[in-house]
């Protein structure tokens, strides 16, 4: 079905002249990694809601439009450096470069303006510990995990995740200016999440890996390995999506709704140990995206006290 769509921009030459119009802005888009990008910038917006101390709403809106950009860029130069195996995986052979419709280098400099701008813009409108802690999540995802760890080691995930968990720290620090106990409580909280979710993606594309090569935790430890790694990981994130209860971060609506939410999460895993069916995988990797959200949204209302009053009655 997706191979008849590429067919369908190339059958008539008027046909692609028009989609090629269009195709520039849709091509930059895609790079940015949009559907990742709108759970890293939620997550930032939580950490800079739940900061003590307060931001002008103008400086706010700067802080949370520099993260978009700085994932965006990071996305970028990802699909840049990744555009060999990226032509090989069924899941991404339509990316813009792959595909033929946008040559390497416009990409790579498309990424290293949107990675700058947004650190400087951050350290120069907001404040440099939130610009700083910009542009090293950046830099860990570009450098840590994308070039060195992803194609080298089962473990990219593991030790490459900590780019993803920075959004609530640089929230954080966009409102106080600091690195505190409590933005590292949130910090680990996607830090434990991430290999749950993306080895539940990776068991059901682990035949993409396998032909591009890349050596993720199924196509190297094997299926059922990989399943037990990710229970390990679902369990550890008991105590750490409730530690923000213990900080005070949150209370206990937090506490009960995060509670909820990773019985549910635990329960999908045993499933998936169970079982062999990609389907439990594919629902397994799908709530990992809600169960985040939703631990950030209720960490959001938990600390609006018009929300908190309005459920309460
Ligand atoms: C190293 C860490 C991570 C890895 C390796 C990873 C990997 C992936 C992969 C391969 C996909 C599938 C994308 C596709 O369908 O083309 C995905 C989807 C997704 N990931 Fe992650 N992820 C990581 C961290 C994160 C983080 C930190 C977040 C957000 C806080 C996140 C949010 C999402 C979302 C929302 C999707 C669905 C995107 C969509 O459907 O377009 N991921 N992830
Ligand atoms: C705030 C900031 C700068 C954040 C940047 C960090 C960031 C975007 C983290 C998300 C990690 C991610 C999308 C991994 C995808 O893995 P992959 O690249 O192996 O996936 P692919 O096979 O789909 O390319």
């Amino acid at each position: 079905m997706a191979d008849t769509s590429i067919e369908n921009t190339t059958v008539s030459a008027e046909a692609v002249s028009y989609n090629s119009e269009i195709a520039q802005i849709a091509d930059f888009w895609t790079l940015m990694k949009p559907g990742v990008m709108y759970l890293v910038v939620f997550t930032g917006f939580a950490g800079l809601m739940v900061a003590p101390g307060t931001i002008h709403p103008f400086l706010g809106a700067v802080a949370i439009l520099c993260i978009a950009i700085a994932s965006g860029g990071a996305g970028a130069i990802n699909m840049w450096y990744d555009r060999d195996i990226d032509a090989i995986m069924t899941r991404t052979k339509r990316r813009p470069i792959p595909a033929g419709r946008m040559a390497p280098d416009v990409a790579l400099s498309f990424g290293v303006i949107l990675s700058i701008f947004s650190a400087m813009l951050m350290g120069l409108a907001v404040n440099w510990t939130a610009g700083l802690l910009l542009a090293l999540a950046n830099g860990f995802y570009v450098f840590v995990y994308t070039m060195f760890l992803k194609r080298r080691t089962p473990q990219n995930i593991v030790i490459g995740g900590a780019a993803g968990a920075f959004p609530p720290m640089i929230g954080w620090a966009a409102v106080t200016g600091t690195v505190s106990i409590e933005s590292i409580v949130l910090f680990l909280v996607i830090f434990m999440w991430t290999p749950p979710h993306f080895w539940a993606l990776a068991l059901y594309k682990d035949g993409d890996y396998a032909a591009a090569k890349v050596p993720m935790l199924p196509v190297v430890a094997g299926r059922k390995n990989t399943k037990w790694q990710m229970l390990v990981y679902t369990l550890a994130l008991f105590p750490i999506v409730l530690a923000p209860v213990y900080f005070n971060i949150a209370g206990m609506f937090y506490g009960a709704v995060a509670l909820i939410a990773s019985l549910y999460f635990l329960y999908l895993n045993i499933r998936v140990l169970c079982s062999d069916e990609d389907r439990h995988a594919r629902k397994m990797f799908l709530f990992s995206i809600l169960y985040l959200f939703v631990l950030f949204a209720v960490l959001i209302i938990d600390r609006s006290p018009g929300i908190m009053s309005l459920i309460a009655g």
